[in-house]
Formats: structure tokens, C-alpha cells, sequence
């Protein structure tokens, strides 16, 4: 039986004949996802839907979908799915990286040059007939200083346009290397060092835990007075109330805004506000970005549908039938060492060193170095995957290594991953047992053996005593269960470390009071998806 498509949003028809062409039935209802209850109704009928950003694939939906193997997102930001549901019921999700970026850039661009010279306003007057010359003087963008937040595929191409209009670019970005950013030619800065020097902002993050709101009043009182805001990437970068009052004030002289805390965006303070320029989420709407992410998600689904093969899958490693049940075990293992180095890696990471030690090293490498540095890369950088981790730690002029050796310990094969930034180099090693689950058995070169839970805490410490007994207490007295808790150590009263895995995450405030106890060095808490 031919496999079924739904498309469920607007896509350019060429997915449509793409599908046709490849032997894949399509249904083209591009209403249906905005029609939660008809979605609901009707997904069960489809192995694969083809969505851009309207269709919200819920964890109900996943749940109503029973024969579903794949979510196609025609562009980049897979936000409106829920990946991890999608995951445990084995459907792949996969997305299109590149296809839009340019014309976002450019909308960005666009959105620049349109707050400069309150185009929209000046517009809207003239053709009312009011021909108001005076009310809209304008500023020049020559000389003036951008500031990009999120200098990834997006706002890299903005940074070269900038340059190229004679602007001082400056950019905020953890993962941006100093030689990336020299090869861009801009100035690598701090948050708190652009907000202060900028004339216009640009944000292109994606919407994580860590960016959600980086434009809110503190970030406001940072800024220039005059300053112009522009937000192309997600709603939620930008806190509209504060932004509204940061207007009010004058203190910000414009805003840009494409994307919104709620969508679609049909009633906000910002409507209606002088030199405010507001469009529906436009930014990858070009003919030529449509065209690109529409070809090549139908060619990606129907590779999947038809032949088995993956490609730009934000869940699953490109693997072959014959050795996926070896490899998956260590494939998970390689992202969630990755993850961990990720996670407590805190400046721009210069070269990564995969170890492949015993049975691991006869295996499919390529594949286990990429699950490791998208483990590792993901907690910055939302649309990595196994596909495109290689090419991103290269744009980012990340050194990548891998070495292999015969078995040298005790256990069968293990992989270590080493991690070298700007500031530090650290290591992190693992296995798999018999029952294929991953065990971390060396951290920052300390012996231990700890199991991987969704949520964990890394702590380090002097091994003196008491420190250990305060930790338990405190989790006793706040109320949260350790499910397991590993220490190890270098050396008597040397560098200590521990392992929590938790039954659930911690609050800011614990996690507050566990930095606090004596003794404590680092405490980071630790997500994984298992
Ligand atoms: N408006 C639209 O229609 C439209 C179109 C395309 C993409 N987007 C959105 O634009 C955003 C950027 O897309 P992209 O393709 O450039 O993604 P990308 O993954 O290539 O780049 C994102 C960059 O953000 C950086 N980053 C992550 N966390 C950060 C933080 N806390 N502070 C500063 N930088 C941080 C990453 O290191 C990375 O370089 C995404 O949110 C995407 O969904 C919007
Ligand atoms: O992440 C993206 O690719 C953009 O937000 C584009 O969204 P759209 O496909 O709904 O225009």
C-alpha cells in the first residue's frame, strides 16, 4: 500500500507533485492545521504530515496519530512540535535547515532599513494624503552599530549584509568562535556589552529556556536611549510588555517585530504604537524560500516513506538496517556524553575529541561522532541533528577529532569525549552494558559508575567530610527524592565529584541553595532524554 501524506499547511505545491511523482498519496488541506479538532480527527489516517509553523503537533495529536513514521517541517524552527512525544513513539521529525535563511536575513534587513525611515507610517500618510515631510526624519544605518544576538545560520548572513552596508556589527552568540566571528567580520562581544553599545538589535536564537525573554526590562535599562529592536526569529525573545513601556518611555526609539508571545498575533499593545512595524510571522515567506523548504521536505518524507532513509532528522541518527540493533545503544551513549559535555560547557568550545576505546572502535564512528556532537551542540543550537552536527562544529570552526585503540580497561569498549574550550579542557567517558543501557564511568578523569537519568545534578567538591551530608540533608529537607547518587573522587581530600539522579527537576531556588552549602564547587543541573 502507497504511504499517505498529509500537508497541513500552506506549502508551495511543488511538495504536492514531488509526493505524486515519488508514488506517495497526498492530501493537500492546508486549513486543517489551524482546525485542532479536525486535525485530531483525521490524523490517524496518514504515515507522514508535511507542516510549516501553523500546525501545532501536540502531544494529543502524536497520541490520535496511529500510523504516523513522519513529521516533515517545511523550515527550521520545529517549536510547534512536541519532539519528545513524537520520539517515544518512534516518529521521526525532520526539518529543512537552510531553505529559508537567506530570506529571513533579508526580511531582518528589511525591517532595518524600515524602522531607519518609519517607511510603513510614511506610507500610510502619504497615501492618506497628508504629505507630512516633516514628521518623518530619519537616521542613517551607515556607521551605526548592530547587534546580533544569535549568530548562527540566520544571523550570520545578516552580519555579512550589515557589513556590506558599511555597518559595526557586534554579536552575541556562547557558540560563535573568535575566528568565526573574524571571518564574518564582526566584533564577538557579552549580552550585557551589546545592549549597551548598540543602535539596532537583531535577534536570531532560537526559543530555549535560556533566551526566552533576553529582551525584558532589565535588558531595556542596559540599551542606548534611541534604540531599534528587531525580533525575525521567535515570540517570546522579546517581552512585549516590557517593550511596550520601554516605547512609552522613549528609551527604545522602534521595534520590528515579525514573531509574537501568542500566535497568530491578532490584537497587542505594540499595535497602533508610534514607529512600531509588526508583520505575521513573514520572515521565511519569499517565493524562493518556499520553494526550497517545500522540495526538499516532500524529497526528505518521501526518502523516509519509500527507501528507509533519513536525512536532517532532529531524532534519529541515519543508521542501516544491519547494524542498527549494535549501534542504537552507543549511538544514544555518543549524544548523551555529548549532552552532558554540552551542558556544563559554558564558553565557545575550540576542539572536541571522541575516543573510541575496544569494541567502539570497530563500530560505525561517523555516526557515533555525530550523535556526539549533536549532544553536544544541541542545548545551544535547537535545529542540530546527526545530519548537519559535523558541518556546524566546522562552521564553527571547531576542531574535530576522533581516535581509536584497542581495549585498554576493563570494560569491553567505551567512548570518551573530550571537550576543549577557551578556558578549560574536560573529559567525560561511558559505556553500555549487556542490558544496553549507557553508564557514565569517568568524568573530568574521576572513576565512577552512575546510570543516566532524564534529570540529574553535577556537583563538585573538596573530598572533605560533611560536604556530602549537607547535600542529602538538603534535598531531604526541600522534599526531593535522589533516585541514585554516585561519588567519586582523584584522591584522599583531593576533587570530588557526585552524581544525582533525580526524580525531578530542581527549582531555581534549591538549586540556589545547593550552590550555597560549604564545600559545594559547581552544581549544575543536567537534562537528558532518556
Ligand atoms: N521569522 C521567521 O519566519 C523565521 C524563519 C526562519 C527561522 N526563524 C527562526 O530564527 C531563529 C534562528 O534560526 P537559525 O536557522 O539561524 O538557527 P541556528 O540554529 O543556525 O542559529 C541559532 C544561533 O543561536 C545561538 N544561540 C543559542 N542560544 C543562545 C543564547 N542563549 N544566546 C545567544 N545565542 C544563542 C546558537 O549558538 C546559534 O548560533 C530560530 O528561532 C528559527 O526558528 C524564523
Ligand atoms: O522556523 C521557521 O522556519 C520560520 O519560523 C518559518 O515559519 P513558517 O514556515 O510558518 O513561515
Amino acid at each position: 500500500m502507497a504511504p499517505r501524506v498529509l500537508v497541513s499547511d500552506k506549502l508551495s505545491t511543488t511538495a504536492v507533485q514531488i509526493f505524486k511523482d515519488r508514488g506517495v498519496e497526498v492530501d493537500y488541506l492546508p486549513d486543517v492545521g489551524k482546525d485542532k479538532e479536525k486535525l485530531l480527527e483525521i490524523i490517524g489516517q496518514y504515515d507522514g504530515l508535511a507542516i510549516r509553523s501553523a500546525t501545532k503537533v501536540t502531544e494529543k495529536v502524536i497520541a490520535a496519530a496511529g500510523r504516523l513514521r513522519v513529521i516533515g517541517r517545511a523550515g527550521i524552527g520545529v517549536d510547534n512540535v512536541d519532539i519528545p512525544s513524537a520520539s517515544r513513539k518512534g516518529i521521526i521529525v525532520m526539518n529543512t535547515p537552510f531553505g529559508n535563511s537567506i530570506t529571513t536575513a533579508e526580511h531582518a534587513i528589511a525591517m532595518m532599513f524600515g524602522l531607519a525611515r518609519q517607511l510603513p507610517a510614511a506610507d500610510a500618510s502619504t497615501q492618506a494624503g497628508k504629505w507630512e515631510k516633516n514628521r518623518f526624519m530619519g537616521i542613517e544605518i551607515t556607521g551605526k552599530t548592530l547587534g546580533i544576538i544569535g549568530c548562527g545560520n540566520i544571523g550570520s548572513i545578516v552580519a555579512t549584509r550589515a557589513v556590506g552596508l558599511k555597518m559595526k556589527v557586534i554579536a552575541y552568540d556562547p557558540f560563535l568562535s573568535t575566528d568565526r566571528a573574524a571571518h564574518l567580520g564582526v566584533e564577538k562581544v557579552e549580552l550585557d556589552e551589546l545592549f549597551h553599545r548598540a543602535d539596532f538589535i537583531t535577534l536570531h536564537t532560537p526559543l530555549t529556556d535560556k533566551t526566552r525573554g533576553v529582551i525584558d526590562a532589565d535588558a531595556i535599562a542596559m540599551m542606548k536611549r534611541g534604540v531599534r529592536i528587531i525580533n525575525c526569529a521567535r515570540g517570546g525573545l522579546v517581552v512585549e510588555a516590557d517593550l511596550v513601556e520601554g516605547l512609552k518611555s522613549g528609551k527604545v526609539a522602534g521595534a520590528a517585530i515579525d514573531v509574537f508571545e501568542t500566535e497568530p498575533a491578532v490584537d497587542s499593545p505594540l499595535f497602533g504604537m508610534e514607529n512600531v512595524i509588526c508583520t505575521p510571522h513573514l520572515g521565511a515567506s519569499t517565493q524562493e524560500a518556499q520553494e526550497n523548504v517545500a522540495l526538499q521536505v516532500a524529497e526528505q518524507m518521501a526518502d523516509y516513506l519509500i527507501e528507509g532513509a533519513v536525512s536532517n532528522a532532529l531524532n534519529m541518527p541515519s543508521i542501516s538496517a544491519e547494524e542498527a540493533p549494535i549501534l542504537t545503544p552507543f549511538v544514544k551513549l555518543a549524544e548523551i556524553l555529548g549532552s552532558f559535555a554540552g551542558q556544563v560547557t559554558e564558553s565557545p568550545i575550540q576542539e572536541i575529541e571522541i575516543l573510541y576505546d575496544g569494541i567502539t572502535a570497530g563500530m560505525n564512528t561517523k555516526a557515533l561522532t555525530s550523535a556526539a556532537v549533536a549532544g553536544l551542540l544541541k542545548p545551544l543550537v535547537q535545529t542540530v541533528n546527526m545530519v548537519s552536527a559535523p558541518i556546524m562544529a566546522k562552521e564553527r570552526g571547531i576542531r574535530l577529532s576522533e581516535v581509536r585503540r584497542d581495549k585498554t580497561g576493563v570494560f569491553d569498549g567505551y567512548i570518551k569525549v573530550t571537550v576543549t574550550t577557551e578556558k578549560q579542557t574536560r573529559s567525560i567517558a561511558g559505556t553500555c552494558f549487556q542490558d544496553g543501557k549507557p553508564r557514565f564511568i569517568q568524568i573530568k578523569g574521576i572513576n565512577m559508575e552512575a546510570e543516566v537519568g532524564r534529570y540529574m545534578l553535577y556537583t563538585t567538591n573538596r573530598d572533605t567530610p560533611g560536604v556530602i551530608g549537607q547535600l542529602g540533608t538538603a534535598f531531604g529537607k526541600n522534599g526531593v527524592n535522589i533516585a541514585n547518587f554516585q561519588l567519586g573522587r582523584d584522591e584522599q581530600g583531593g576533587n570530588a565529584i557526585a552524581l544525582l539522579y533525580l526524580d525531578e527537576p530542581l527549582s531555581d531556588e534549591f538549586l540556589a541553595e545547593v550552590r550555597a552549602l560549604a564545600g559545594i564547587g559547581q552544581a549544575k543541573p543536567l537534562v537528558f532524554d532518556v
